[in-house]
């Protein structure tokens, strides 16, 4: 759900409709705190990268990055859409495999796989493994000279980009946890000794410079830092790279101030400037692979909360508590994330109360939004909190044994629970009484 809510997303009850279904109705059927999604939505998104590739006539790869939100339902529907998909974690792993995934279609990502982690992916033939470190092709090297099996790999990078997002969120820049540093001569070193390995396959290289960002610059640099590779690469080891992933972080609007780039902006950007530079040193456009999450689910998310206790402090802030909160959504906690907000449940009812929501967790910290415009609310008020489809629902925990919530995905009217809301004998599923003295 975009923040500008159009009129065809409120019923004729003043009620918010998500995937044509009415929230009040969801509400009512799956309990709060809810996760809804628009799953037409996500179907537009994956279709509209598509179709900018495809106008641009280059070969290339769109790789949904799931930790935005990871689940069955959701590996099912990537499935659908024919996209690749990357993972992070043996759970990740797991669970598209669960979803009956094509597992070549997976890049397993991660700066400090396990050995478990690495057999399990070699055992079910992932599709590419994106290498982070040194300790990670010695382990490659084992276990491939074992089976005798080989494996496509990607080298992960570190260009040296400071792309302009919130710190915890930069990826690209030379102090980073992640991938071969380039200016050191790690990636140099690292390639080297990946063409030694004969069972590593090198198909490509892969940076990725953070996440929501708003400005194409640091894309275009990323796009040149890779080429510089691609043909450093072809002179020193007579290698031509095959796929350059530049990875994602392509900005979605959050509040109405915003106003990101769509993503064909990003990507032509991309495009033109590697193209350009394969023309100038004559060298074929190698494949562009991205892997876009939070621009494929992020709007097409919304967390219906229902409304609890009120605090006025006269002058100083209005708070009105939800029945979520950081468990669900620890994102305004994590990084000042901001979200803008509706009662889901009074649409049409004129928004002149300044309110801040906060969760139920203890923690002060806890608030979901701040000085949202809305109309005044009673106990049982339901309060959508728009564009929560990326990194909520996979970033939850059970703080203070708070159960995680239901996740419903609603498409043409219609709507299906894709996880259940966590229940308390689930909470304490993994706990063990102390032993007897
Ligand atoms: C390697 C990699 N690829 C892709 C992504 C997806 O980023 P975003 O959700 O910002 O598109 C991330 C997350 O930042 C990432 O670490
Ligand atoms: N989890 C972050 C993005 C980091 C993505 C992982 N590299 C967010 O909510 O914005």
């Amino acid at each position: 759900m975009s923040t500008q809510i159009e009129a065809t997303d409120i019923n004729n009850q003043g009620h918010l409709l998500i995937g044509g279904v009415d929230s009040v109705t969801l509400a009512n059927d799956y309990g709060t705190p809810l996760i809804a999604y628009d799953v037409s939505e996500i179907r537009q998104q994956i279709q509209h990268f598509k179709k900018i590739f495809d106008r641009a006539k280059v070969k290339h790869q769109i790789s949904y990055a799931s930790k935005a939100f990871a689940t069955v339902a959701m590996y099912q529907l990537v499935k659908q859409e024919h996209i690749h998909c990357d993972v992070v974690s043996g759970g990740e792993m797991y669970t598209a495999l669960k979803a009956g995934f094509p597992m070549d279609k997976i890049s397993f990502h991660g700066n400090n796989k396990s050995r478990a982690e690495l057999e399990f992916a070699l055992e079910h033939k992932v599709g590419c493994i994106i290498v982070d470190n040194f300790h990670e092709i010695d382990l490659l090297q084992d276990l491939t000279r074992a089976s005798q099996q080989p494996v496509n790999i990607m080298l992960r990078v570190t260009p040296g980009i400071s792309a302009h997002t919130h710190e915890y969120v930069m990826t690209g820049q030379e102090d980073s946890k992640f991938g071969f540093d380039i200016k050191s001569g790690q990636a140099q070193e690292a390639m080297k000794k990946v063409l030694a390995a004969p069972f590593l396959n090198p198909i490509g290289i892969h940076c990725h410079i953070g996440s929501q960002i708003f400005s194409i610059d640091g894309f275009v640099l990323a796009a040149q830092k890779m080429m510089d590779l691609v043909l450093k690469w072809k002179k020193d080891f007579a290698f031509d790279v095959p796929i350059v992933n530049l990875g994602g972080g392509f900005g979605i609007q959050y509040t109405d101030d915003e106003r990101p780039l769509q993503p064909e902006v990003f990507i032509q950007a991309i495009i033109d400037e590697m193209k350009s530079i394969a023309a100038k040193n004559e060298i074929d456009l190698p494949e562009i692979w991205i892997e876009p999450g939070r621009s494929i689910v992020g709007t097409a998310g919304v967390s219906l909360y229902t409304v609890g206790s009120h605090k006025n402090i006269p002058g100083v802030r209005n708070y009105v508590a939800v029945d979520g909160g950081m468990g669900d959504n620890i994102r305004p906690a994590l990084y000042q994330a901001k979200y803008e907000s509706v009662v889901a449940n009074k649409m049409n009812e004129p928004a002149n109360v300044t309110v801040s929501i906060a969760g139920k967790y203890c923690e002060s910290g806890d608030m979901l939004a701040w000085n949202q415009k809305l109309p005044a609310t009673q106990p049982g008020d339901l309060i959508a909190l728009l564009d929560t489809g990326a990194y909520g629902y996979s970033m939850a925990s059970n703080y203070n044994r708070n159960p995680r919530p239901a996740v419903v995905f609603c498409e043409n009217g219609k709507s299906q629970l894709v996880v259940k809301r966590e229940s308390l004998a689930d909470i304490t599923a993994l706990d063990l009484s102390l032993n007897e003295s």
